[in-house]
């Protein structure tokens, strides 16, 4: 049988693990954390980062890199900022590799699938990217993702059915940077709705921000190669008026307590848990400006992780040029 594992125990990695295990299947899972391989193979939980959730006995864990080396397909799901040097840490890679992470690499600009193919060139690459709040999918609720894969649909015949489950819907795409831009950017818009959920600007003003926060993911994936179509599918808009919408969201969170007045640097430094919106900010900024897009809800946000004052941050949104709805440059 062809074997799958996971990559990062985190809420995410543990949640894909108990997925994949539902139909019985025996998963592998790597954590970082000792104490937490400890945990999943003896009381079969993840109180660290999945509180509640109970996983099957055939979800086991290791802390070496080496016993996922030698799996066939691998969900690789570690936060954005260390994929790199944790795919690098392994002795060789599976042939499969599926991207699961929601992020762009801070200093270096590069998207994942950029990430994943200098630290593993003999695999091939796939993206997974949709609405997929980890504590439902682990309690096994019905979800549907974007599954990219960078191989065609040779590589989905050979994938889709390892990932597929009842209630785990995988639609198919050649479009990897799409799929990799709609999760990116989508957690920073996430931060800018949070925000007016803290200010209590209301629930129009909600509206608008997607609205053209889509505007600006849409702008930025065209400026990328990405395909429009796909940033109107799960990995984009899906996964946008999710994250947008509800405090289960991390970053939806951390822009509401920004937008309630505490600060990004004390809300930063007491975090356990990973909120990549604040991470691919900076940089979605800095590649914007390279490419000459304009992004001014993320620049907003950027400026919001700075330390700028929300209500100022908001006037000067609210203070720009009138301009068309469509087609216009931001
Ligand atoms: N939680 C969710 O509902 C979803 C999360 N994601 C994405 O999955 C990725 C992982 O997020 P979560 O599983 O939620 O993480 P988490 O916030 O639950 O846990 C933090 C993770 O970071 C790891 N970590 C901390 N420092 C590290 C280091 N130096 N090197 C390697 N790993 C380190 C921890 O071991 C832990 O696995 C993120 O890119 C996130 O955007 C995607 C879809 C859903
Ligand atoms: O990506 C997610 C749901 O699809 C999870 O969002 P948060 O990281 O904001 O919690």
């Amino acid at each position: 049988m062809t074997s799958v594992g996971v990559l990062g125990a985190g809420a995410w990695g543990t949640a894909l693990a108990q997925m994949l295990a539902s139909d019985g299947r025996a998963v592998k899972i790597w954590a970082r954390e000792e104490e937490l391989v400890e945990e999943i193979n003896s009381e079969h939980t993840n109180s660290l980062f999945l509180p509640g959730a109970k996983l099957s006995e055939s979800v086991t864990a290791t802390s070496d890199l080496a016993d996922m080396a030698k799996l066939d397909a691998l969900l690789v799901v570690t936060p954005a900022q260390h994929m790199g040097s944790v795919l690098a840490g392994m002795p060789a890679h599976p042939r499969d590799l599926v991207l699961c992470s929601k992020g762009i690499e801070a200093g270096s600009g590069r998207l994942m699938n950029h990430v994943a193919k200098e630290a593993a060139p003999e695999s091939d690459i796939a993206v997974l990217s949709g609405p997929t709040f980890a504590h439902e999918v682990a309690a096994g609720l019905p979800t549907a993702v974007t599954l990219a894969c960078g191989n065609g649909e040779e590589q989905w015949e050979r994938i889709s059915p390892l990932i597929a489950r009842h209630a785990f819907r995988p639609y198919y795409s050649d479009d990897v940077v799409g799929a990799e831009i709609g999760g990116a950017v989508k957690n920073v818009l996430a931060i800018a709705c949070g925000v007016v959920d803290g200010l209590g600007l209301g629930q129009n003003a909600r509206a608008a921000l997607i609205a053209r926060g889509y505007a600006e993911m849409l702008r930025f994936g065209e400026a990328l190669g990405a395909r429009s179509e796909t940033l109107a599918g799960l990995c984009g808009l899906g996964d946008l008026v999710l994250t947008c919408s509800s405090t289960s969201s991390r970053n939806f969170s951390l822009g509401k307590a920004l937008g309630e007045g505490q600060s990004a640097e004390t809300l930063m430094s007491d975090r356990k848990t990973v909120a990549e919106g604040a991470h691919t900010a900076p940089v979605l900024v800095e590649l914007a400006a390279r490419q000459g897009v304009a992004m001014p809800i993320v620049t907003a946000v950027y400026d919001l992780l700075k330390g700028d004052e929300p209500k100022s941050v908001v006037e000067g949104i609210l203070s720009r040029p009138l301009k068309a709805e469509q087609g216009g440059a931001g």
